[in-house]
């Protein structure tokens, strides 16, 4: 059976032009005028897009004592709702436990998803075994390695460590990731802010200033240049980050940075509601910071010196988060965003004349498609792509709210939101999955999408090291050695 999409225009993170799409066997196999299929989606009045990718999710995640709420179920579900139609979620090996070990258990968890999905590695220790592993994953398409700055006796890798690891992923034409937060100074000023009485849930925001940010970003590209590997920097939520990422790419560093859509448009403001579930509903990390830093991602966004917007969608439910009444330290960290980032970032960036369409699609899907290797099979408009695509519709509006979305919590951090700019149908592998307003899931449907290796980057990097590297002088008149 073929699908045709017609009337519509194309938008890609390059090119809008109206043409229609020929779906075929899940790949889109023509472009162009007065095409014609078995079923006939109609895209008057909308743009036509690749599906969102959302490059860091957390579903089913163990962490903090419990597990994140939504699965790969309702978490690919919540995504097809918003425009999603991909999502990379990261493998947490326990410690001890074999990366491949953990990678198995990631694959049974994602048996129950609608749509594809990819891995990450995070590196939570080190020795022989995570050496040899990684290969390993490398080998099972899992090219991309995180590692924890922060979270201090739990996830967190030293910087010994940090450094054995990066040149690893160098060697194996994989790429870098970190969460960048000095974990050490987090640990000391929680532990200060708990003595001296703060424990409510706006203490997770003095405990994590942007210093210990933009501090640990520095230290990680400058650990990543010396080992000669690209990096790519995950959640930046303030302008002390930024500037380091911004300064490393204009130095010729390969440094990407990920806003999230939550850092984009809320603010810290949140952490000082008087309502403590409000509050501690919205304790991640990095917090949400002020406008002064808000401004400065959506410039990064509208520059080129950030790439990519994420959710780092780990959603714990009220209960969940009640672990840290008394203590704001045991509130499990996350929040939710994967049915709302696309619209979210519709609404203030391309509503407000922040972004183009094109470079939402960018920052949405093309970009990170690139930097994760997966382009052209996803975050295209191509003949033989994936037919992974949204028909977006730009005048159609909606009350964000948690009543009526598909996450497993009971709250929603943008309830209340009014966004312009909804998907009418979302389609996966060319399988319609949402249609103005109804989800059409199929547990199962998703397929884990392996991904190679980018030793090109990685040797260009390699070879400038080699090049460069410190050499002994060889000296024609040596004096011989005073008595
Ligand atoms: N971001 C957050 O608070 N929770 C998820 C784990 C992480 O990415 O640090
Ligand atoms: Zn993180
Ligand atoms: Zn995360």
């Amino acid at each position: 059976m073929t699908t045709v999409i017609k009337n519509g225009t194309i938008v890609t993170a390059d090119l809008t032009y109206k043409a229609d799409v020929l779906i075929e066997g899940g790949t889109i196999t023509a472009i162009g005028p007065n095409l014609s299929g078995d079923k006939v989606l109609d895209a008057t009045g909308c743009y036509i897009m690749p599906g969102g990718i959302d490059p860091h999710t957390h579903l089913e995640m163990p962490f903090m004592g419990t597990y994140s709420a939504d699965d790969f179920e309702s978490g690919t579900r919540a995504g097809l709702a918003g425009g999603t139609t991909m999502v990379v979620d990261f493998i947490l090996p326990g410690q001890g436990q074999g990366l491949m070990d953990a990678a198995k258990a990631w694959h049974n968890k994602s048996g129950r998803a609608h749509a594809d999905y990819s891995f990450h590695m995070a590196i939570t220790w080190w020795g022989q075994q995570v050496f040899d592993d990684m290969e390993a994953s490398v080998k099972a398409g899992i090219t991309s390695f995180k590692h924890f700055m922060a979270y201090k006796g739990a996830l967190m890798v030293n910087d010994d460590e940090l450094f054995s690891s990066f040149r690893r992923v160098g060697d194996l034409g994989g790429l870098a990731m970190v969460h960048a937060e000095n974990g050490d100074v987090v640990a000391e000023l929680t532990a200060k802010l708990l003595a001296e009485g703060n424990t409510g849930p706006e203490a997770h925001a003095y405990s994590r200033p942007p210093q210990v940010e933009g501090e640990a970003t520095n230290r990680a590209i400058m650990i990543a240049d010396m080992a000669g590997t690209p990096l790519y920097v995950v959640h930046t939520s303030c302008e002390d980050a930024h500037e380091a990422i911004r300064r490393a790419r204009q130095a010729g560093k390969r440094v990407w940075g990920e806003p999230l859509i939550q850092h984009l448009v809320l603010d810290e403001s949140e952490y000082f509601n008087a309502n403590w579930d409000h509050a501690a509903r919205r304790v991640m990390s990095p917090p949400f910071r002020d406008k002064k830093h808000q401004d400065s991602l959506w410039a990064g966004l509208q520059s080129g010196s950030l790439s990519c917007v994420a959710t780092d969608h780990c959603a714990f439910t009220t209960a969940q988060k009640r672990f840290g009444v008394g203590n704001f330290s045991k509130i499990p960290n996350g929040t939710g965003g994967l049915e709302d980032r696309l619209p979210v970032l519709w609404q203030h960036g391309v509503n407000t004349g922040r972004l183009t369409p094109n470079e939402f699609v960018a920052v949405t899907s093309t970009n990170i498609a690139k930097i994760l290797n997966l382009y052209p099979k996803k975050g295209a408009v191509l003949v033989g792509a994936d037919a992974d695509l949204i028909v977006w519709d730009p005048a159609k509006e909606k009350t964000i709210g948690a009543t009526a979305q598909q996450s497993a919590i009971d709250y929603n951090v943008f309830e209340g939101q009014k966004v312009k700019g909804l998907p009418r149908y979302t389609l996966t592998r060319g399988r319609v999955a949402f249609e103005d307003g109804t989800v059409h899931g199929q547990e199962g449907w998703g397929q884990f999408v392996g991904r190679e290796a980018r030793p090109a980057v990685n040797r260009a990097l390699t070879a400038w090291k080699e090049l460069t590297a410190p050499r002994p002088v060889t000296r024609t008149g040596i004096p011989a050695t005073g008595v």
